[in-house]
């Protein structure tokens, strides 16, 4: 651990390089996983897709003592108009890194390919009203999204848990620069998002954050004041959030 600061209410651990990254945040997370199932029988989490967390999900994958067989699964965004089937979907992202390795309770994905989007919207804001999470795994975007809360469709007060939200250009460039996507016109245009208030309902939100791309969100996300204008500010009014960053990602950083 090169550094742990503090910024408001936000923990901040910053390492050496995204594989130390991915190891420090899934020993602590293990650990936390363990508290929890010590005061109740059965623990929900929501995960996020993306390949800054292909790290961390690998070693929690790898992390043996974890009882997987007492938590749920869930996810905190997928694509509308893809095919059920389709690589890029966050739902098959998700079984190929942790859903389908590690013997989960529940696994409950978000159905983008739902024709009743807004159907889909309450089947799954009822699912999270009846399982509450107790810790949310979660990245920034380059534009400081969190899940795919872009900056234009953020609202700190959201009313609703799971929306429906156009993504900004920013936001799908990105899906082709990480290499989800072959070019800009293959990334859909709308997707199912938990909402701010969704994530924020965590007991515990760990953040993993690797990689120079988002040096800039980091910066934002520590420097800037909480606003909805910069949605990832917003967790640091969070009391049980944990940001892992790398030198890189941290890199931009006053220190
Ligand atoms: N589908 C992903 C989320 O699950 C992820 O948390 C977020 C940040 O992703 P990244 O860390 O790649 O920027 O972006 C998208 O919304």
């Amino acid at each position: 651990m090169l550094q742990n600061i503090k910024e408001d209410k936000l923990e901040v651990f910053v390492s050496e390089n995204r594989a130390i990254l991915g190891n420090t945040a899934a020993k602590l997370a293990s650990e936390k996983i363990k508290q929890l199932l010590g005061t109740k029988p059965f623990i929900n989490i929501i995960f996020a897709a993306a390949p800054s967390q292909n790290e961390f999900l690998a070693a929690l994958v790898a992390d043996n003592s974890i009882e997987w067989q007492k938590t749920n699964a869930f996810h905190m965004d997928e694509y509308l108009g893809l095919p059920a089937d389709a690589p890029e979907l966050f739902s098959s992202f998700l079984r190929e890194k942790i859903f389908g390795r590690v013997p989960f309770a529940s696994v409950n994905c978000i159905n983008g390919s739902m024709v009743n989007f807004e159907a889909e919207c309450t089947r799954y804001s009822n699912l999270l009203k009846e399982n509450p999470a107790d810790i949310v795994f979660m990245g920034i975007g380059e534009n400081t999204h969190i899940a795919f809360n872009d900056p234009h469709v953020a609202n700190f007060n959201d009313p609703e848990l799971v929306k429906v939200a156009l993504l900004d250009p920013a936001c799908r460039q990105q899906q082709v620069n990480d290499g989800c996507f072959d070019t800009l016109t293959d990334v859909p245009t709308y997707a199912l998002t938990l909402t701010v208030p969704a994530l924020m309902s965590a007991s515990y939100i760990f953040c993993m954050v690797p990689g120079i791309n988002k040096a800039a969100a980091v910066k934002l996300t520590l420097e800037q004041p909480v606003s909805e204008r910069y949605p990832s500010t917003i967790l640091k009014t969070h009391e049980g959030a944990m940001l892992f960053v790398d030198r890189d990602s941290f890199s931009q950083v006053l220190t």
